[in-house]
Formats: C-alpha cells, sequence, structure tokens
C-alpha cells in the first residue's frame, strides 16, 4: 500500500512482464519480440508494463484504450519527449513528428494543405515505370524486394517532396546523398543508444560518421529549400498561378506559410522535410513488400488480384487513374490487410494528467506506447489475427474491424501522409500486377510467413522473390 501510494497509483495495477522477459525481448530485439510473444497472455488487462531501459513504459494493446488515448486532446496526452541527445532528435530535428504544443499546431497547419489535396498519380506512376526499366536488368535473379520497394520510395519521396530526382533507379549503385541517409537511418535505429544515453556523447566512429552524415545531408536539403525560395519568388514576380496537383510538399508550405502569415524559418523547413522522407519511406515499402510477399505465397491471390486490375483497366502496363484504383476491392483489401499485419508498430504519449483506462488510472507523466500492431492482433476482434486474410474486408463480419484498425493512428496527431501512402500503394501493386509475375524460391525462409529483421520498425529479412515479366 505504501509503494502504490508512494508511486501514485490509483484502481488496480497494471500487470507487469517479468523484468528478465523484458529484458530478454530488449537484447533479441526490442519491438519484434515484445509484440509478437508477450501480448497473448495481457489481451484481458489490454494494457502492461515493463522496464525497457532505463524507464516503465505502459503498453496498451486494447483496442478500446487506444482509441481513448489517441483520440484524447494533444494537450493533454503529448508525444513522448525523448531524450534531446538521442540520434533520432539529432536528425528529425523538432519538425512536425516529434514536436508538441504550439510549435506542432504550426507544422500541422502548414502541412494539412500540402498533403490534403488531390494527388495525381502520375509522378509515383512514372516512378514505377522507372523501376521497370531498373528491374530489367536486375530480373535475371531472385529480386530484393524491400531493396526495390525503398528505391522507389525514396525515389517518390524526393519528386513529391521537393522535385527531386536522387537517381535511385539508374544503377545499383546507390547515389552518395542515399547512402547517407541510409547511414543514418542505421544509426538512428541502433537500440543500445536508447538504453545508454551516454553513448552518444562518447567520440566513437560510428558517432563521428553519424554526424557528419547528418551535416552532409542538411547541407543537401539547405541548398533545396534555397532554390525552392528563389523558385517561388520568381513566380510572385511573374504572378504565376499554383501548378495544379503536383505542386511540391515544400513549396505547398512556402505558400501556405505566405497565406497563413507564419514565417516559417530554413530549420523549420528542413526538419519537416526530414520528416516527411523518414516518415514515409521504410512504411510505405514495408506494406507493400507485405502484400507482394503474400501475393508469392498464395497465387490464387495473385491471379485473382491481376483478373481484377485487368478488368478494370485492360491487360497492358499503364498508370491507373484515381478512380480505377479506388473501384479495385480487392487490391484494396489487399493493401488493408498487408497493414492490419505489419503496422507502424508503435506510437509514444506521455500523459499530462491521471487518465483511467478500464479498471486501471495511470499517473501523471506515465510513458505510454500503443502497440498498434498488439490491436491489430486481438483475438476478441479478428477472426485467426495471425492469418492473412483479405477477405475479412470484403465480407461483412459481425467483429466490427474498422474499430480496432488503427495502422495510421487516430486523433489530431495521426498520420498526415495516409492518403498519399494508399495511393502509392495501390499505384505500385496495381502496375507490377501488369507487367509481372512472381513467386517465392523454392527455398526460402519466408516459406511459412513473413520473417522479420529485429529493428524499431518492421522489416523483412533478406526478402527475396522470383520475378518475371508478363507483358
Ligand atoms: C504505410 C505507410 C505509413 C504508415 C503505416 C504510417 C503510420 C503512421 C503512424 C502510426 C503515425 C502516428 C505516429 C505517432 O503518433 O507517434 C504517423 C504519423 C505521421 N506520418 Fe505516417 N505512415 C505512413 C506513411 C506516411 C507517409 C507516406 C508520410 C509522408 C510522406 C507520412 C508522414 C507522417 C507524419 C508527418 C506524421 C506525424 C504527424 C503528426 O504528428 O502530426 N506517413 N504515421
Amino acid at each position: 500500500n505504501y509503494y502504490r501510494k508512494h508511486n501514485k497509483i490509483l484502481g488496480n495495477e497494471v500487470p507487469k512482464i517479468p523484468f528478465l522477459s523484458a529484458a530478454w525481448s530488449v537484447i533479441t530485439g526490442p519491438h519484434v519480440d515484445v509484440l509478437e510473444v508477450i501480448p497473448n497472455e495481457y489481451y484481458q488487462s489490454g494494457i502492461y508494463k515493463a522496464r525497457l531501459g532505463p524507464h516503465d513504459y505502459y503498453t496498451i494493446i486494447s483496442a478500446d484504450f487506444a482509441r481513448k488515448l489517441l483520440t484524447e486532446s494533444e494537450d493533454v496526452v503529448p508525444k513522448y519527449e525523448f531524450n534531446s541527445e538521442l540520434p533520432v532528435l539529432k536528425f528529425y530535428g523538432t519538425g512536425i513528428v516529434f514536436s508538441n504544443g504550439e510549435q506542432w499546431r504550426t507544422h500541422r497547419k502548414l502541412s494539412n494543405p500540402a498533403f490534403n489535396r488531390a494527388l495525381s498519380p502520375n509522378i509515383i506512376g512514372d516512378v514505377v515505370l522507372d523501376a521497370f526499366r531498373y528491374l530489367r536488368k536486375e530480373i535475371h535473379e531472385p529480386v530484393n524486394i524491400y531493396e526495390l520497394l525503398q528505391r522507389i520510395t525514396i525515389e517518390v519521396l524526393g519528386q513529391l517532396a521537393f522535385g527531386y530526382s536522387f537517381g535511385t533507379l539508374k544503377s545499383k549503385e546507390l547515389p552518395d546523398i542515399v547512402r547517407k541517409y541510409k547511414t543514418i537511418l542505421n544509426h538512428v535505429e541502433s537500440y543500445p543508444l536508447y538504453v545508454f544515453p551516454f553513448l552518444n556523447k562518447l567520440p566513437t566512429k560510428k558517432n563521428r560518421i553519424f554526424n557528419a552524415s547528418v551535416k552532409d545531408f542538411d547541407k543537401f536539403i539547405f541548398e533545396i529549400i534555397d532554390l525552392k525560395r528563389i523558385e517561388l519568388a520568381k513566380r510572385r514576380k511573374l504572378n504565376e498561378k499554383k501548378k495544379s496537383n503536383n505542386e511540391e510538399l515544400l513549396i505547398s508550405m512556402l505558400e501556405a506559410s505566405e497565406q497563413e502569415n507564419i514565417n516559417i524559418g530554413t530549420k523549420d523547413l528542413r526538419d519537416n522535410m526530414i520528416n516527411f522522407f523518414s516518415a514515409g519511406n521504410d512504411t510505405t515499402s514495408m506494406s507493400v513488400s507485405s502484400s507482394i510477399y503474400y501475393l508469392a505465397r498464395f497465387p490464387e491471390m495473385q491471379k485473382r488480384a491481376r483478373e481484377e486490375v485487368i478488368r478494370m483497366i485492360g491487360n497492358e502496363v499503364k498508370i491507373p487513374t484515381a478512380e480505377q484504383l479506388k473501384e479495385m476491392k480487392y487490391v484494396n483489401a489487399i493493401i488493408k490487410e498487408s497493414l492490419r499485419r505489419y503496422p507502424a508498430p508503435m506510437t509514444y504519449r506521455q500523459l499530462q494528467k491521471p487518465t483511467q483506462f478500464g479498471e486501471y488510472v495511470l499517473p501523471e507523466k506515465s510513458i505510454i506506447r500503443v502497440s498498434n500492431y498488439a490491436v491489430h492482433h486481438d483475438p476478441k476482434y479478428w477472426d485467426e489475427p495471425y492469418k492473412f486474410d483479405p477477405e475479412r474486408w470484403l465480407t461483412n463480419e459481425k467483429k466490427n474491424c474498422q474499430h480496432s484498425y488503427i495502422p495510421f493512428s487516430l486523433g489530431p496527431r495521426n498520420c498526415v501522409g495516409q492518403n498519399f501512402s494508399v495511393m502509392e500503394q495501390r499505384i505500385i501493386i496495381v502496375m507490377f500486377l501488369l507487367k509481372y509475375e512472381w513467386s517465392l524460391p523454392e527455398n526460402s525462409i519466408h516459406k511459412d510467413d513473413l520473417v522479420l529483421s529485429s529493428s524499431f520498425l518492421f522489416r523483412p529479412k533478406n526478402l527475396e522473390i522470383n520475378i518475371k515479366e508478363r507483358i
């Protein structure tokens, strides 16, 4: 009782994961293990507590609790503010993803118009056509599909964010700036740096390479921002109107700042461009990889999806229209199911007041993680939750799927890029279905299910696919 009072625990005590299990999950790969192994025993309570590194974390795994938390005002449950020494904050800065309060509201206000316009599928479709040309050289052996999709999503984001072509689909050798970007992300995801923040200050080789790469990436982004400011000023001089639906995010943000009379600094623009770039790249690559994987593993699904596409747009490779994409019910069900199986794993918040979740009252300042993955596999809402089953999106199930489906989160801090990402996924899959047939290699490690590499985001482990052209 003394402990409970002292720690301001009200209501029942949240079930705690034994220290050794939590420690083991951290050592063997934080998210994959915690998510896949532990939650099943904890669905009764809907929430569990574990010590991961220096802090206790409450992890929400029930759809009802997740909904309650995420739809609260952003000031009551702001993002958890990580230690500013962490590489993730050094790279992301105080852009839309990690900021709170007024600063976040300004970022969101300037980003919304850029993301809410009706996007034209052509930018994405043209990049997919480039990928087909690139693949022609590589297709004689199994293709690492996640690596290919990263090339595609980087290229799409470069064009969408600031009208820049990185050239990732020109040759196997990655451009220098993309290699630096990957070095940065690897470092950002290094788990020991979160558990022992002092490691970030040591003059190690890895820290030095990280700092130098961030510096180079910043230089690259700052130059683009300067160019775009000049481009917009020229446009103003010539009294040119907005450039249709293909306006770049950077220009849209600059325009929105003029309209809203908000002076957005170059550092804020840099942070947001990096935030869009990082938030939209690996997430979308993972989701499409998962769709392509399941279509390889279940040829009857691939056949049915292809038949739907050919019925809607004919049997030749072309860029689908936005209207056609919306009508493709089976393809869309595959994408929804992929996002259910492999969403962005976690979102982090910190309570600004004691908050009740069912029989538990969590004290102010509690750090909370919402496990989107666990919510998406709650047996209360999902029949055979670990089965990849697009059919569940086509039949009227008694259970309310939508209620426990949060791949893009919910509430004020939901994903600003969700419409864009879904369109990108649809275009890539539809064009792949027209152009190729694919299958899993005989000896694939993914024969029984997708094997993930241990990381902060879900990623497939060396996912190779046999691809052959059909057109
Ligand atoms: C399959 C693809 C994607 C998934 C699963 C996904 C998922 C999410 C989730 C769960 C959040 C909430 C994070 C949190 O609360 O901590 C989020 C936020 C965000 N996402 Fe996405 N995302 C995807 C694609 C994209 C794309 C393509 C972009 C931009 C180009 C993007 C930009 C953002 C931004 C800027 C935020 C922060 C919003 C805010 O805090 O106001 N995302 N995303």
